[in-house]
């Protein structure tokens, strides 16, 4: 059975439960102890923690379910907002296509309702604290433009995202702006 104690070594859960195995029966860890949805990024967290990348499943006092899997709460998982963002059953087949015309009917009806579709500053209780600030500022400094200013995209513009937290232009975006006065 995977994660067993005793086939260490022929799984990576099997690896974990030896690497913390206490000679103490008491306090040795089992597989229930130290189960968790993706042994991968437990041992990106324990890495981040400083020891060593030796990773060092914790007794599970509390599990919460997340869709269909169990996952202990101190688990730190990481929801690949991209790849949320791309998904063609919640976007369409037109999803790659730059189309900020999706969002003219305000974002709840855009995602059809479903709250989880478009995060971009997160969700839930650790989501973004800055989100009304930004909006606010983003709204400011375009309606601050767009009084003074028509743009359009320059012929220098090349096209190329690159996905990092969010998507971002490799090379920026070059525009063209036209001053709106008409003594200009
Ligand atoms: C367009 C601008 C911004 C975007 C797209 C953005 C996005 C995000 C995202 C995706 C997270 C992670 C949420 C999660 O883990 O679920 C986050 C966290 C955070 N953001 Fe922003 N953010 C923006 C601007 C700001 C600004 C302006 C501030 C502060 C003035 C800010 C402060 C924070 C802080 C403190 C956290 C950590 C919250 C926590 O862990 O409890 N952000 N942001």
């Amino acid at each position: 059975m995977i994660g067993e104690a005793d086939i260490f070594g022929s799984d990576f859960m099997g690896l974990l439960v030896n690497a913390c195995h206490d000679s103490d029966e008491k306090n040795r860890l089992s597989v229930q102890d130290a189960s968790f949805s993706n042994p991968h990024r437990l041992a990106r967290q324990s890495k981040n923690r400083g020891d060593g990348g030796i990773c060092t499943p914790r007794k599970v006092e509390r599990q919460v379910r997340v869709g269909k899997l169990m996952v202990p709460t101190y688990l730190e998982l990481d929801i690949r907002f991209l790849a949320l963002h791309h998904d063609p059953d919640l976007w369409g087949d037109d999803v790659h296509l730059f189309k900020p015309e999706r969002f003219a009917q305000r974002i709840a009806k855009t995602t059809n309702y479903n709250t989880a579709a478009f995060v971009p500053f997160g969700f839930g209780p650790r989501s973004c604290v800055g989100m009304s600030f930004a909006m606010t500022g983003i709204k400011i400094v375009l309606s601050m433009i767009l009084q003074r200013y028509s743009f359009t995209l320059s012929p220098a513009f090349v096209h190329s995202p690159l996905p990092s937290l969010v998507l971002k232009p490799q090379h920026g975006i070059p525009l063209l702006f036209r001053s709106l006065r008409t003594d200009a």
